[in-house]
Formats: C-alpha cells, sequence, structure tokens
C-alpha cells in the first residue's frame, strides 16, 4: 500500500528550517570573513555617493582615512582598491593568477564583441592564446624593428607638420592622435586613417573615423551604472548602453569593410605573405591547430583593441609632457641641452638614441607618474578567495589598483606633486611593470600587451619635439594661467586641451626633408623655402585683388628675403659644423677641377692626402667621401636610414620617368614598396628557380658560340654582354630583342638599335653631368647630355610602350587562362592591384622594368670580363683551380681507396700527384669516355 502524501505544513516546516539554516550559516561564515576597512555603504548605491567626477581622486581621498586596502561597494559590488607600493605588489605579482579576471560591464559586451577582445576577455586559454599571438606575432622585436620605418615616417610627417603652424597656436592633442592614429592604423590596416587621400578607400571618412572612436574612448571610461546595479542595467539611465551599441554597429561596419579587403587580397594567393596585422591575425584565425577557436570576431574585436588601446594613451602622454614643460622652462632648456649635447642641430633623434638621454627619459617617467593615462589601471576580478595584508578579498570581487595615488605617495616621492624629473637621474625605475612604484603600463600577467610599441612611439616622438620645436604658450597666457586639470575616459587626457605654438630649432631643410635627406646645398634650401613660403604669399579668395604688379614685387622681395636668410643662415651654420676635411672649393664650381675622368681614382688619389672621410664641393654640393671599411659601416649600417636618400640628378630625370625606378626613386613608401616587390614578387626564390631553364639555355648558347670560335681571337665582352641581356631580357620582357626577329614580324626596334639604346643608358646614367652640380647652368645643357637624355627617353618610351601593349593583349586574349610569364606580366598585374599602399602607375611600370633590364645586364657581363682579364694575366691561378674542380669528381674515387683528400692540395705539384693516382685507376673509363 502506498504512503500518503505528506501534509503541507511539513513542507513548509522543511523550507522554513532550509531558509534559517542557511542564514545562519551565512552569518557564521561572514563573521569569519576580515574585509578591509571602508565607508559604510547605503542600501542600492553602495559608496557611489562619494565618487565624483574623479573616481580616482575620491578614491585617493578615500584612502587618506581608510588606509593602503580598503573596500568600498559600487552599487551592490565590493571592490576593494590597493593604494600603495606594497598592496600593488600583493595585488598585481603575488596573487597576480588569483585576480586576473575582468569585470563583465556593458562597455566590454556591447563594445568589444561580447568580451570576444584581450582587455575585457576573462582570464583563461581563449585571452592566453591572444596574448600570445601578441607578443609572439604582433610586438615581437623583430617586428617592431620591421615597422621602425613607419614609425620614423609617421613621426616626420608630424614633425614636418609642425613646422607649417610656426608661430600659430594648435591643439597639440589633434596633432598627436595623429601620429598615433596614423602609426597604428598603418601597422594593423596596412593604410593610413588620417589621410584625406585614404577617403575613397574606407567607408568613413577620417574625420568621421576619428569621432567614431573618440566616442569609443569615451563609453569605454563611462562608469555605467547598470554594471554595479544589474537590476538597474535595463532601464539604461544614463543612455550609455544606446550609444555603445550605436558605436558598435559602427565600428563593425568599418572593421567589416577593412576584413573583406583583407580576404579579397589573400584570396587564391598561394604563399600570400601578410602584409599588416590584420594580414596576420587572419592567417593565425585560419590556423586548425591553434589550441583555441579564433575565428572572425576574434579578429575583429582585437583589431579594434589594437586601435583603441593604441591611439589615444600614447597622444595624451605627450600632451601631459608638453603641458608640464610649458610650465617649468627650466625643464626644457636642460633637455634641449642634452639633445644639443648628444644629437646635435643637425639631424632628427632616432629610437636607438633614446638610451643616451637620460634626461628626456626621466621627463617621460615624471610624466607618467603624475598623469597615467589610466589612473585606476584596468579592474581586475578575484577568480579565487585570497588574503591581501591581512584581510579577505572573497571570490568575485572587484578588485582596483590606484596608480594615481602610488605617484603621488610621499612615502616614495620626494615633493610628489612637483613635476621634477631629476628624481629618476641614477635611478634604476623603469616603467615595464617590475617596479610597483611606477606602473603607467600596469603590471603582471594583465599588463599593457602593446607596451613596446607605445613605449617607443611616445619616447622617439617626445624626445623629437622637444629638439625639433621650442615650445610656447598662445601670445599674451601666463604659465601660471595654464590649467592641469584631467577628465576621467578611458585615457584620462587634459581637460582642455592644451594649445601651445611650436617655433623650430632646427635647421629648415630638416622639417622639409625628414630623414630622407641629411644635408643639403643651399639651392635645396631655397627651393624649399620659396616652395613653402611663396603659396603663402599668394592672394587668398577673400582678400581684395591686387594688381599683378604688386604681387610680382611681393614675390622678389620673398625671394630676397629667403636668400639673404638662407646666406645668413648658412654662415651661422657653418661656424658651427665640424665637417671632414677636405681641399678648397673654388667658386661656382667647387673641387670638380680635381676630378678626372675616372671619378673614383681621382677621389681615392684625394683620401690619401685627407684621411678615409673627407668632403669635396661638386660646385655647390657638399659631397662626403668615405674610404674605408670603418666609413663604409658608419654610412651604409650604422646611418644607413638618414643617407638612403638620392640626388636629383638630369639622369634620373630625363631616363627613369621622372625619378620613378628603383634606383633614382627618393627613400620613402613609393621606393620600399618597389622593394619589397623585388623581395617578393620579381626575384623571389620560386621565381627564380622558375626561370632556371632560360640562363641554362642561353649559357649554352654561349659555350656553343665560344666552341665554334675556337682558337680564333673573339671580343669577349659582346658575347657576355648577349648573354646577360638575353638572359633578363627574357626574364623581364617575355622574349629576346637581340636576335632578328621573322621576317613576318613587325619589330619596334632592331637589335642593333635595342643595343646601343641600352649602351646610351648605360653611359647617360653614369656621367658627371655638369648642371646636376651647379643647378643654375643645367638649363645650358653645356655638355649636351639632356639633350641626348631626352632623345633616349622618347625611344625608349616607344619601345616599354610597345612591350606592355604586347602584354595587355596577350592578357586580354586568354582573359581566364591567363598566368604571368614574365616580370611585366607580374608588374602590370600589381600595377592593377587597388590595395598596393602606393599606386603603382603605368610610367612606373615601364620605370621598373628599364631598371631590371639596365641593371642586369651590364654589371654581370664586366664582372665576368674582369674575372677572365685577370685570370688571363695569371694563368696558373687559372689551371690550379680548374684542376682542383676536377678533383672533386676524383675525390670520390681516391676517399674510397686510399683515403686521399685533394681538399687539401694547396700546390699544382700535390693535385699533379692526385690526378696521377687517379688516372691509374679509372684509365679505361677516361678513354672510353674521350672516345
Ligand atoms: C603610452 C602608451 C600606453 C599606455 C600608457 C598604456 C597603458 C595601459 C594600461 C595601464 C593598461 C592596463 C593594464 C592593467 O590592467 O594592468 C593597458 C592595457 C592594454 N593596452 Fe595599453 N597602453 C599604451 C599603449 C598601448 C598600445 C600601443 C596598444 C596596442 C596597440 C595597447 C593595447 C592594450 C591592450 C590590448 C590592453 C589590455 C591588456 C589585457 O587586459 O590583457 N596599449 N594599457
Amino acid at each position: 500500500m502506498d504512503n500518503p502524501p505528506p501534509p503541507a505544513i511539513t513542507y513548509t516546516a522543511a523550507g522554513l528550517a532550509t531558509v534559517v539554516l542557511i542564514l545562519l550559516s551565512r552569518r557564521l561564515f561572514g563573521r569569519k570573513l576580515k574585509l578591509p576597512p571602508g565607508p559604510k555603504p547605503w542600501p542600492i548605491i553602495g559608496n557611489f555617493n562619494l565618487i565624483g567626477p574623479l573616481p580616482h581622486r575620491s578614491l585617493h581621498e578615500l584612502a587618506k582615512k581608510y588606509g593602503p586596502i580598503m573596500q568600498i561597494r559600487f552599487g551592490s559590488v565590493p571592490v576593494v582598491i590597493g593604494s600603495s607600493a606594497e598592496v600593488a605588489e600583493a595585488i598585481l605579482k603575488t596573487h597576480d593568477i588569483s585576480l586576473a579576471d575582468r569585470p563583465k560591464i556593458a562597455a566590454g559586451k556591447y563594445t568589444t564583441y561580447n568580451y570576444s577582445d584581450i582587455t575585457w576577455s576573462q582570464y583563461g586559454p581563449y585571452w592566453s592564446q591572444l596574448r600570445k599571438f601578441c607578443n609572439m606575432e604582433i610586438f615581437s622585436p623583430k617586428r617592431l624593428d620591421f615597422y621602425q620605418d613607419v614609425r620614423v615616417e609617421e613621426l616626420h610627417s608630424l614633425l614636418k607638420s609642425l613646422y607649417k603652424t610656426s608661430g600659430t597656436p594648435f591643439k597639440t592633442r589633434e596633432k598627436f592622435s595623429d601620429l598615433s592614429l596614423s602609426v597604428i592604423s598603418r601597422l594593423v590596416l596596412g593604410r593610413n586613417y588620417t589621410l584625406e587621400s585614404e577617403k575613397a578607400k574606407g567607408v568613413y571618412t577620417p574625420h568621421e573615423f576619428k569621432k567614431i572612436l573618440d566616442e569609443l574612448f569615451v563609453l569605454n571610461g563611462v562608469l555605467e551604472i547598470g554594471d554595479w546595479i544589474p537590476w538597474l542595467s535595463y532601464f539604461d539611465l544614463q543612455g550609455n548602453i544606446k550609444k555603445m551599441k550605436a558605436v558598435a554597429k559602427k565600428v563593425d561596419r568599418f572593421i567589416e569593410h577593412e576584413l573583406e579587403e583583407h580576404d579579397a587580397r589573400r584570396k587564391g594567393v598561394k604563399s600570400y605573405v601578410p602584409k599588416d596585422m590584420m594580414d596576420i591575425l587572419l592567417q593565425l584565425s585560419d590556423d586548425p591547430s591553434l589550441d583555441v577557436e579564433f575565428g572572425r570576431t576574434g579578429v575583429k574585436a582585437l583589431t579594434l583593441d589594437l586601435i583603441a588601446g593604441g591611439t589615444e594613451s600614447t597622444a595624451v602622454t605627450a600632451e601631459w609632457a608638453l603641458a608640464e614643460l610649458l610650465k617649468k622652462p627650466e625643464v626644457f632648456e636642460k633637455a634641449t641641452e642634452e639633445l644639443d649635447r648628444v644629437i646635435g642641430r643637425e639631424r632628427w633623434v632616432e629610437e636607438k638614441d633614446i638610451a643616451n638621454l637620460p634626461y628626456v627619459t626621466a621627463i617621460m617617467k615624471e610624466t607618467m607618474r603624475l598623469h597615467n593615462v589610466s589612473p585606476l589601471l584596468v579592474p581586475r576580478v578575484a577568480r579565487e578567495d585570497v588574503q591581501i595584508s591581512g584581510y579577505d578579498i572573497p571570490k568575485g570581487t572587484v578588485v582596483m589598483v590606484n596608480v594615481w595615488t602610488i605617484g603621488r605617495d610621499p612615502k616614495i616621492w620626494e615633493n610628489p606633486n612637483e613635476f621634477c624629473p631629476e628624481r629618476f637621474l641614477g635611478k634604476d625605475i623603469e616603467v615595464e611593470g617590475q617596479n610597483f612604484k611606477l606602473m603607467p603600463f600596469g603590471a603582471g600577467k594583465r599588463i599593457c600587451v602593446g607596451y613596446p610599441l607605445g613605449l617607443k612611439i611616445i619616447q622617439s616622438s617626445v624626445a623629437n619635439l622637444l629638439h625639433g620645436f621650442h615650445w610656447k604658450l598662445p601670445r599674451g597666457m601666463k604659465k601660471e594661467e595654464l590649467d592641469m586639470e584631467e577628465i576621467f575616459a578611458l585615457s584620462t587626457p587634459k581637460k582642455n586641451p592644451l594649445v601651445a605654438v611650436a617655433e623650430p630649432r632646427l635647421p629648415p631643410h630638416l622639417y622639409s626633408m625628414g630623414h630622407f635627406v641629411t644635408r643639403k646645398g643651399w639651392w635645396d634650401v631655397v627651393k624649399i623655402v620659396v616652395d613653402r613660403e611663396l603659396p603663402n604669399l599668394s592672394l587668398r579668395p577673400t582678400e581684395p585683388a591686387t594688381t599683378k604688379m604688386e604681387t610680382w614685387v611681393s614675390y622678389a622681395f620673398a625671394w630676397l628675403a629667403t636668400v639673404s636668410l638662407i646666406l645668413l643662415a648658412t654662415r651661422l651654420r657653418r661656424r658651427k659644423f665640424n665637417r671632414p676635411p677636405g681641399p678648397k672649393p673654388w667658386p661656382i664650381i667647387g673641387n670638380l677641377n680635381l676630378i678626372g675622368e675616372l671619378p673614383h681614382r681621382s677621389l681615392h688619389a684625394l683620401s690619401q692626402k685627407y684621411g678615409p672621410l673627407m668632403q669635396v664641393q661638386f660646385g655647390s654640393f657638399p659631397v662626403i667621401v668615405g674610404s674605408s671599411v670603418e666609413m663604409a659601416k658608419t654610412i651604409l649600417k650604422t646611418h644607413d636610414v638618414i643617407f638612403s636618400g638620392r640626388p636629383k640628378t638630369a639622369a634620373g630625370k630625363y631616363t627613369t620617368y621622372n625619378y620613378s625606378d628603383i634606383t633614382w626613386s627618393p627613400y620613402g613608401p613609393y621606393w620600399r614598396q618597389a622593394r619589397k616587390m623585388c623581395l617578393m614578387e620579381l626575384f623571389s626564390a620560386k621565381r627564380l628557380e622558375s626561370y632556371e631553364y632560360i640562363r641554362v639555355e642561353e649559357l649554352k648558347a654561349l659555350l656553343k658560340t665560344l666552341h665554334k670560335s675556337s682558337g680564333r681571337p673573339i671580343n669577349l665582352k659582346d658575347h657576355l654582354a648577349d648573354v646577360s641581356l638575353n638572359v633578363i631580357s627574357r626574364m623581364v620582357l617575355g622574349k629576346k630583342y637581340t636576335v632578328k626577329s621573322s621576317e613576318h614580324e613587325k619589330e619596334i626596334v632592331t637589335p642593333e638599335e635595342f643595343k646601343e639604346m641600352l649602351d646610351e643608358l648605360f653611359l647617360l646614367n653614369g656621367v658627371l653631368d655638369i648642371g646636376d652640380s651647379i643647378p643654375w647652368v643645367a638649363f645650358l645643357d653645356l655638355q649636351g647630355y639632356i639633350k641626348r637624355m631626352k632623345v633616349l627617353s622618347k625611344k625608349f618610351d616607344r619601345f616599354m610602350e610597345h612591350v606592355l601593349d604586347e602584354h595587355e593583349a596577350r592578357r586580354a586574349t586568354e582573359d581566364k587562362n591567363w598566368e604571368p610569364k614574365d616580370m611585366v606580366d607580374v608588374l602590370l598585374q600589381l600595377a592593377s592591384d587597388p590595395n598596393l599602399e602606393v599606386k603603382l602607375e603605368r610610367h612606373g611600370v615601364k620605370a621598373f622594368s628599364q631598371d631590371l633590364i639596365a641593371g642586369g645586364t651590364e654589371s654581370s657581363a664586366v664582372t665576368v670580363e674582369w674575372a677572365i682579364s685577370e685570370i688571363l694575366r695569371k694563368p696558373e691561378a687559372f689551371f690550379f683551380h680548374r684542376r682542383k674542380f676536377r678533383a672533386i669528381e676524383m675525390d670520390l674515387c681516391l676517399m674510397q681507396d686510399i683515403n686521399f683528400s685533394t681538399r687539401n692540395c694547396t700546390s699544382i705539384e700535390e693535385i699533379q700527384q692526385a690526378e696521377n693516382l687517379y688516372g691509374q685507376r679509372t684509365e679505361p673509363v677516361q678513354q672510353e669516355h674521350k672516345l
């Protein structure tokens, strides 16, 4: 028989007992916890009433009362705040892993793809994998080195644009964030998102894009009530969640567009070489062996993290540094004294110089001490119960470190509120998270992942801003009036943006050419200043019209003033320079009178007198000549980038499509792209291998010709030149132009004409055109070279146009079956790629192709000709080596039998001995072979 069901009263009694038990156990358990001290919380709001608009300052005040570890409540969430270096060490080092989660806040949910980025994802395998990518792939020292040029270029474009403001007040942060955004967007997305010229390629204009980012930064910094009183989040009382959703949509549209472009670029390309960080992330997301799936969302979230994390923080730090220096001009003076002493006024500061600039480095540390971009770091959450300083921190507690307070702790810093870089001199306090007194990038597992890049940008930009400009406050403003108030957002910037005036303190040519050209002649300086000044003199539409006469008068005055200024500046500069020794130059011609037909020999003779580093003057241009291994190393390695420009010669202008080839193009994005194309596309190991058959065929043809002329004297150079020309033109143009084509084929050039054109090209690219050295006589074309260059360039252009047309016709005919067969094909394909960083125009394709033919033809033929000439002068060496080549074959035989190796032979006699032994063993075989 079934038992009757228990009466309802039994249920009620059991329920009550359970509740009582739970409450009792909670009380008992609760009693045992020793929580850090802190203010009594209000129901619902907790201690929000004590937190003002600058939470780090409110918490700083509370810490004075409750001590270096305290607990408050944000709504219903317990929050522990560490406010001393010791407690920070306990949180970020001792209990690092136990406290490595992040709170689940609305910004993480709505703006970073549901916590899929690094900043807001929980500690665990997914986060570890993202960090590993960053450390090993994105911010590895090798990759950072690789991208140094991008940083240098963008920094120089900032310095150049500041030069243009010269004397006019401007908002500093806007300029500085352009620098960080352009560096980061080029590294991450492969394009500069601050340039108006990029407008057409993206979904937003640079202005719109910056506005979206600003909105994102603000929303990631707000104190959202729903994060701390979760049941209120539904009401979205501050309207933040609505804004987050809207901005997330805009951001997603932008990133999706970038992803599609990157996908299209990679599609179908075997062994695609990643060109930027998004490429790397996409490649990683395809990797099936990853521990945790990464996916498209991961790529998007991480891309956003890199852009958002990297942009504001560096700009804000640079702005604070300048604001502090404007308040303390004596610090600025000390910094510039150091910069003048270590760097001098003839160049910019390079990244590698920072180690030699302790005072400038101290300024950066002092700025970061007082103006940490993240005064409370990014909040963490306890993953398990821990104890710090004898207090319990239960699992789930939010934990923060107030680095703003630590940076002002009088026990650590003397006169903590004073900006005093000297406090760091001679002290071993670094910023990379090892020292808990100074942690601008945080510390422990969650330390800023981009700090190696951030540090580089901030150091070199601040150093160059100080080196390149005198900074002043706008006229009429006193330093005492400069406020130092901040706002609490993602990066704690100055409340009122700093407006300052920058006045150049280095010679003008450095601003115009940046690091591309080091020292220029006065002619260039005239050009630079005139280029810069004349447009300013032109009439603005709003101004009343002036007569042509007046305009010309102002031009003339501008010229005169500019020339006088330059002459004066040159005189002053000359007095300061410690130039290398060299012969005294004549007016106008400089030292051209000392340069004979073989300039290298003339310079060799001069270097015997003036040493391994000397200065001569070609017309009005100073020319430095290095003539020893050490000097070569200094020029080509130590200062490689500085000396990477090319002079603007007539040959470059007239024979290479106005410097559009690799040889004469100025060092910069166009040239770098050209080099990259060569390394990755044109001369990649795979492509060279695919052309091996051409080399073999042409070499065999040469041997056959030589065999035919056996015993008769020949002009070896012509034969050798034919081989290189054939090989190169088959590889580059797809066919050789040194043999007569069939009767029916219409020739664009005869073999003779083709060779003549090349000879003329080599000659004109090697001549010393007087106009290059004395620009104002260039128009006279005294040697007639420029006329010849122009004629030649016409002929070449006709030829190249024909070649390009032929290639394009084949491509059109073969349509989908088309495959690149030669280098012109590859170049045309690259030129049609819309994703190229710098557009490769048709004249660029022609210039490159011409470069490849010219560069590859003469040099190899000349080298072989020299080798044969030397051999003919010293036949014994030739015979010794020829016999030694044969010895490889002999070795195979002798080593087995008598353990004798010809590798040790050092004389003809020993080789002879080996040959005898070999002969005894292989006579019958050799005879057979001879027959
Ligand atoms: C002056 C430059 C920079 C400063 C001062 C700075 C500062 C910080 C700070 C204080 C944190 C929080 C660390 C913590 O919670 O303990 C952080 C995190 C982070 N930063 Fe930076 N940062 C800078 C540059 C960059 C750059 C250039 C990038 C990327 C391109 C970047 C990406 C990140 C990311 C992704 C995180 C989250 C790390 C994690 O939660 O695991 N930061 N940064």
